[in-house]
């Protein structure tokens, strides 16, 4: 590499269009204002939101807690299939504009189920966008139904069951309330989902301890981890994660909207790359939490210093972490490769 991203222009340039993967997204946290107040008319569902302004004025959190109050409100307007169709369709253009050439995408079937919206509705809508976009456009993608950690575990085998006569499925996922609900929880289905050759992730030590990581993987047999970043809390663990490889997704804005840390100089991006762990940048909840992947990498790298070197080390790491074939995989490292020594920066 014989030149440099010094200044925040040319890195948002050459961010824009080098070939990037996310594999840490959950649909619903793609619900922007716009489309939930068309969704609420749609349905004629009651918001404590008159218009836009006033929607995004209500997107200031104090805690995980906070925001998944707002987040589980947003999706009470999603009910019928096409809804989750123009959510999904609208994620995937993004994803197009920002140059994201694979996603692997979270959803919340337990919350849906609640609003007495089916199992088949919900799946039904985000895939067919996403065979649509795959089509048209040429993203690859992989779906990962998340138990929220918060609810009672018992219905979540017939859950998984049910996903997997509907098809599709890539693995499954924990979310939701971390603090007082450790993983230990979820160990049978995480056991079955295993058995059923299934990929298995968990969000663990974002709010929660660095004993939950240790939990996700000894007990879930989880093969990422989801936040993670307080994993430096505790050295043992970070030679566990190193020795087995187990990376993370890591997702700058919502770690700051959120309060994981006070602000963006203060995360620990840098420090996780440095210990040499296998960290990837990814947006969590867009529409809530101020940015899609570009503006997260972007901003990350400026208040970090980060380098094109450390980009690079962040994309190959997002390539190799993904539920590819290793096919793709090997396909989108020459397309990165290829981006990377063909760019000329615009002066
Ligand atoms: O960042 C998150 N953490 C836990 N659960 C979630 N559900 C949506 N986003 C999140
Ligand atoms: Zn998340």
């Amino acid at each position: 590499m014989n030149y440099d991203l010094n200044s925040k222009k040319v890195l948002a340039d050459f961010v824009r269009d080098l070939p990037k993967v996310e594999l840490h997204l959950h649909i619903e946290g793609t619900l922007e204002p716009e489309l939930l107040l068309s969704l609420a008319e749609r349905h004629r569902i009651a918001m404590p939101y008159a218009n836009i302004e006033m929607a995004r004025a209500a997107y200031e959190f104090d805690d995980l807690q906070s925001f998944l109050n707002v987040y589980y409100l947003g999706t009470s307007v999603l009910r019928e299939e096409r809804d989750f169709y123009e959510l999904t369709q609208a994620y995937m253009q993004r994803c197009k504009q920002q140059h994201i050439i694979h996603t692997e995408i979270f959803f919340d079937p337990q919350t849906h189920l609640s609003h007495g919206v089916p199992l088949d509705v919900v799946m039904g809508g985000i895939q067919s966008a996403l065979r649509e976009a795959e089509l048209e456009w040429g993203i690859s993608s992989a779906l990962i139904l998340c138990f929220e950690r918060d609810r009672e575990a018992e219905s979540t085998v017939g859950l998984l069951e049910d996903a997997l006569r509907i098809g599709g499925i890539a693995g499954v996922g924990l979310d939701s309330a971390e603090l007082g609900n450790p993983p230990r929880k979820f160990q049978e289905v995480f056991k079955l989902a295993k058995s059923l050759g299934l990929h298995r992730v968990a969000h663990a030590g974002e709010e929660g301890p660095p004993d939950y990581i240790w939990e996700a993987l000894d007990t879930l047999e989880v093969e990422r981890i989801d936040h993670g970043v307080r994993c430096m809390e505790d050295p043992l663990l970070v030679q566990r994660l190193l020795a087995t490889k187990i990376p993370l997704t890591v997702c700058p804005f919502s770690n700051v909207e959120l309060k994981v840390f006070p602000d963006l100089h203060s995360h620990n991006l840098g420090d996780l790359l440095a210990a040499g762990l296998s960290a990837t940048i990814n947006s969590d909840d867009p529409a809530y939490f101020g940015g899609y992947l570009n503006d997260n990498i972007v901003e990350t790298m400026d208040c970090l210093s980060l380098g094109v070197e450390d980009l690079i080390v962040l994309q190959k790491n997002a390539i190799e972490a993904s539920f590819c074939s290793a096919s793709r995989k090997l396909e989108m490292n020459h397309l990165l490769e290829k981006y990377i020594k063909n760019y000329t920066p615009i002066s």
